[in-house]
């Protein structure tokens, strides 16, 4: 019998053991709450206060051990989700590990459209997200699997384009490519098994999800404290669309007041003019650990 995660209450979360994703993933785990010991040396690594432990591995490795419920979650690029075409649940998208996998070319060469790939050869780590692009368009190219330095691959006349990850640029341009055409975009996404858990194993999963999403809505919110006059309170909400039930006290001050409230952060920096226009004095903003609404 194959033993998988659930033989046990203990949520088995597969995570990438040495690259782009693993020092963001270990930050939002402990940014949770989650405590580790030495998970640098090890493959397998307990939490000390919570029911988890971490499988660290290769990140084209995690999709399929999601899927065949050897891990219960996985932190992991959509991109090798793809590729691997893992049956698995995307629970959430997050906001690292944003890239796109794209088509690039020598500069100057003959290839400048998807239709004149027509009869040329591709290197990729990315073989079945690639092919189906061209078997959707009907186009026949050839694709020549490579795990590394995929740049390079066009220079070493081992295929005439690439297609391969990309955020900057910097790496295209390194190697004398362009990027021709993105064919599929990509963020870190936390990924379930669809094997069946144990009710035990659900809830584990619901509070990790819990302490997740108010872990990212403190990331992008900020507690804002502010002096006001009493009569600008009405246009001041007027000005901060969030801004439902702010908590109003009275100041020493005859007719001033003081707000406090939580806003996105994004919205601070558009409205904080137009608070100080309205008489807002001594604003101070603030970051929240955890919010759970
Ligand atoms: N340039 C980039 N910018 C942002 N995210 C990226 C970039 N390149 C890759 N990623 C994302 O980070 C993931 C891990 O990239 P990394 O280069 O560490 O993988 P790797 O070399 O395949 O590592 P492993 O040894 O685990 O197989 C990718 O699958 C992708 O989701
Ligand atoms: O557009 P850019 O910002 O230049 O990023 C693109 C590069 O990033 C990734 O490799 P990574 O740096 O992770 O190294 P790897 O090839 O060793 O995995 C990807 O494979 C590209 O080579
Ligand atoms: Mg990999």
């Amino acid at each position: 019998m194959q033993r998988t995660a659930d033989s046990k209450t203990s949520l088995r979360i597969a995570i990438q053991k040495s690259g782009r994703l693993t020092d963001k993933t270990i930050d939002l785990l402990k940014g949770i709450g989650l405590r580790f010991d030495d998970y640098k040396r090890n493959l397998l690594v307990k939490c000390r206060n919570f029911d988890v432990e971490l499988l660290l591995i290769r990140d084209d490795d995690i999709p399929e051990y999601v899927q065949d419920g050897v891990c219960d979650l996985g932190f992991v690029g959509a991109n090798e989700t793809q590729e691997k075409g893992a049956d698995v649940t995307v629970l959430r998208g997050l906001d690292y590990g944003v890239c796109r996998l794209s088509l690039a070319v020598p500069k100057d060469g003959n290839i400048q459209s998807v239709e004149d790939f027509e009869g040329k050869s591709i290197a990729t780590s990315y073989p079945n997200i690639t092919q189906n692009f061209f078997k959707e368009r009907n186009i026949n190219a050839d694709t020549v699997t490579i795990s590394g330095a995929v740049e390079i691959a066009p220079r070493l006349e081992v295929a005439d384009a690439i297609c391969d990850l990309v955020s900057t640029g910097n790496t295209l341009k390194a190697n004398g490519l362009q990027e021709l055409k993105s064919i599929l975009e990509s963020e870190t996404q936390l990924i379930r098994t669809n094997k069946k858990l144990s009710p035990g194993k659900k809830q584990l999963i619901d509070k990790f999800l819990q302490r997740m999403d108010g872990h990212q809505q403190a990331e992008r919110s900020r507690y804002i404290m502010m002096n006001a006059p009493e009569e600008a309170v009405p246009r001041i909400k007027e000005i901060i669309p969030s801004l439902k039930s702010p908590t109003v006290m009275p100041l020493a001050d005859n007719g001033m007041v003081a707000i406090h409230t939580v806003i996105p952060i994004d919205e601070f920096w558009i409205v904080m003019e137009k608070l100080k226009t309205e008489g807002a004095t001594g604003i101070v903003i603030l970051p929240i650990e955890s919010m759970i609404l």
